[in-house]
């Protein structure tokens, strides 16, 4: 197949303008390579012809038979022991052995009323259900059973949301995913090329240097029309023979809905296989697609093109009127209405039962019957060179998370806001704290003060950052683009920076105004220790980012995380007090660590006048006492106290990359093929 046929000129532009012109009647931007486009003779000579890196997968023909799908009934709430035993065993069908065939070149439309079962049928297809559902039944790719790996280099699926990163540019979503995605044996010129070729093939090419735009306004980005077709762009960077579409519209005005269904559907006909959820379309959006398939209560009530369904339904007694909108039409049918349970019931039954005596039943049967059988051995010849190098993924990861950091507004300027202000507080609130008694607890106080907001900051930084950013790294974890470790350590360097350069900011403020120990190496020692927490703290804020998984359950978290840490620090309670069974709580606390080794650094050998009459209400004579009545060695400064919040460090950062994993892993268990 030539480039030509894989990305048709018609494609690039539909009815001779860009999409981008459709949608806001803007007149096209004479730049010089759109003025090479509607001379349909833009430049790509340099991507290759990739539909053959498919071979006999190029066309793909996706056939299923009595996919059975079924959900465990109530839970049990957050105690899944509490389920009785005959809630364990029940089950909700929600597919009830649904069969089907999707050929190359085909637009098929998936259409039920709500809760008919659609997302749930396009995700068993997709192999991206919930991994609690049991699936049964049989689902070819060209006549050979679909497996996870020929899902991940076969498929795309655009999913409902479109989740970018929103200080990114448009450009550079796409290169970022053609750079991991189009595999290591792509040359850049190659990837660069094909990113030009989707963002004219999707009218993109006019906001191709426009931010995608973070939620809530913070920066203005991208609409969502251009959102839906960015997602589009990304998986078409594969240029994928069969596209999963989960509601492809939901979100837009129909204006902009009938734009990107037009161009889905131009899309089909470059011999891609494209299967989508969607609501209620207009009547001009249905004639679309070439084919309908309907769901009802769990079963297929009707498949086959969207012409003779108007038929079929004639041939059950339920014609659809004149002048109204089939899809509606199909839809209200087949709704069961509150109320009206029975009475609806009954109607999708005749409906169902009227589709598998039909002549498009017999003719889906024969269909699937006869799907032609494919060379398996083409899959490993796709696979090979499909994955970009670990060094690539880091790369890739580490320039986006630097945009990320260095365009976001907030992000720098706040956090050193936030550091300057504490540390003032800090600094002016011990100002003249002098040698006396009562400047152990000042200086105690203090220096407990300082760790405390080093780790809530850093803590909750991480905590709300991470959080937003982990559905995107699992979207492109699930497409294969990188591991966990590239996904997760980039993010992590670049906080160094930050770590450095925040805590020696803090530190020098509340060193210099602070009247604390004015030698070099108490200024040192406590800048390491300051640093020491800062980086213990961010991959606690890691730790707690990636087992929330939502900035709100992570906030709700991060106090559980750090209260019984910091009670057993050593200010609130001292060493000797703590009970036996808070043993493990103190040693695992950071704060004890950290505010042992401060206060060893301040007092070990300092001078600590009397000032009081008479000379007996002195607690003490000198520094060293201190030490005794906090139970601190001064031997342990180094080691253990800075080497024990390292290794916890590491520990922490160990977790989060598990925990991560956890989140982003897939989850999805192979169909239960079943003999039929
Ligand atoms: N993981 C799950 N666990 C339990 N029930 C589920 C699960 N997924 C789907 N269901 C149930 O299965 C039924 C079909 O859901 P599905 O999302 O497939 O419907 P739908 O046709 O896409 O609906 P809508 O148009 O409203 O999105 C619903 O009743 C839903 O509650």
């Amino acid at each position: 197949m030539s480039l030509d046929e894989c990305f048709p000129a018609v494609i690039v532009l539909p009815e001779n303008s860009n999409v981008e012109d459709v949608e806001t009647n803007h007149k096209p931007i004479s730049s010089p390579t759109e003025k090479v486009v509607s001379n349909n003779s833009l430049d790509f000579s340099a991507i290759d012809d990739d539909s053959n890196r498919f071979g006999s997968y190029s066309k793909v023909t996706l056939s299923w038979e009595d996919i059975r799908v079924s959900a465990p009934v109530g839970s049990g709430g957050v105690l899944p022991c509490l389920r009785s035993k005959k809630n364990k065993d029940s089950k909700k069908q929600i597919l009830k052995g649904v069969s089907g065939i999707c050929k190359p070149g085909t637009f098929m439309a998936i259409m039920g009323a709500s809760g008919a079962g659609k997302t749930t049928l396009l995700n068993t297809l997709a192999m991206k259900n919930d991994p609690k559902l049991d699936e049964t039944g049989s689902i070819l790719v060209n006549g050979k059973p679909l497996t996870r790996r020929k899902t991940t280099l076969l498929s795309a699926y655009v999913q409902q949301e479109d989740f970018f990163i929103g200080t990114l540019t448009v450009k550079e979503v796409l290169l970022f995913h053609a750079t991991l995605r189009m595999g290591r044996n792509v040359s850049m010129k190659v990837k660069r090329a094909k990113v030009e070729k989707v963002l004219h093939e999707l009218g993109l090419k006019k906001v191709e240097n426009s931010l995608c735009g973070m939620p809530g306004g913070l920066i203005r980005g991208i609409s969502g029309g251009e959102k839906k077709r960015l997602s589009v762009a990304c998986e078409l960077l594969m240029n994928p023979p069969l596209l999963f579409i989960d509601e492809p519209t939901s979100g837009l005005d129909s204006f902009m809905a009938r734009n990107i269904v037009k161009l889905i559907g131009k899309l089909a006909k470059a011999n891609r296989t494209i299967l989508c959820t969607i609501h209620q379309p207009t009547s001009e959006v249905f004639a679309m697609f070439d084919q309908l398939y309907l769901v009802a209560e769990g079963h297929c009530a009707y498949t086959g093109s969207c012409k003779d369904a108007l038929s079929f339904f004639k041939s059950v007694n339920y014609p659809c009127p004149e002048n109204f909108n089939p899809a509606d039409h199909y839809i209200f049918t087949m709704a069961i209405v509150p109320g009206e349970e029975e009475e609806c019931r009954k109607r999708v039954d005749e409906i169902t039962t009227g589709f598998t005596k039909s002549e498009a039943y017999a003719e889906l049967t024969r269909s699937i019957a006869a799907v032609a059988k494919s060379d398996d051995a083409d899959v490993k010849a796709i696979l090979e060179g499909s994955t970009s190098e670990f060094s690539a993924q880091l790369v890739a990861n580490f320039a986006r998370s630097f945009r990320n950091v260095t365009r976001n507004p907030g992000y720098t300027k706040i956090r050193l806001m936030q550091c300057i202000v504490i540390a003032l507080l800090g600094g002016l609130a011990y100002l003249d704290i002098g040698n006396g008694q009562e400047s152990v607890q000042d200086k105690a106080g203090l220096l407990f003060f300082t760790i405390t907001s080093v780790t809530f900051s850093s803590i909750m930084v991480i905590g709300q950052t991470l959080p937003v950013e982990i559905p995107i790294i699992k979207r492109e974890y699930s497409n294969g683009m990188y591991g966990v470790g590239p996904a997760i350590l980039p993010r992590f360097l670049l906080e160094i920076p930050y770590i450095v350069i925040l805590t020696m900011v803090q530190w020098i403020i509340v060193w210099g105004i602070a009247g604390l120990r004015r030698t070099v190496a108490n200024f040192f020692t406590g800048y390491v220790v300051s640093l020491l927490v800062a980086t213990i703290s961010t991959t606690v804020g890691y730790f707690v980012a990636t087992a929330a998984g939502d900035p709100v359950i992570a906030a709700a978290f991060t106090p559980l995380m750090i209260l019984p840490f910091f009670l057993f620090g050593g200010l609130y309670q001292n060493e000797a007090s703590t009970p036996y069974y808070f043993y493990p709580v103190k040693y695992a606390s950071w704060f004890r660590y950290s505010f042992a080794s401060l206060l060893i650094s301040e007092f070990q050998d300092a001078e600590i006048t009397c000032n009081k009459e008479p000379e007996s209400l002195c607690v003490f004579k000198n520094g060293n006492q201190v030490l005794s009545y906090y139970h601190l060695d001064p031997d342990d400064l180094w080691f253990p106290n800075m080497f024990a919040i390292l290794i916890m460090g590491v520990i922490y950062l160990a977790f989060s990359v598990f925990f991560l994993w956890l989140r982003i892993k897939e989850r999805r268990k192979p169909i239960k093929e079943k003999s039929i």
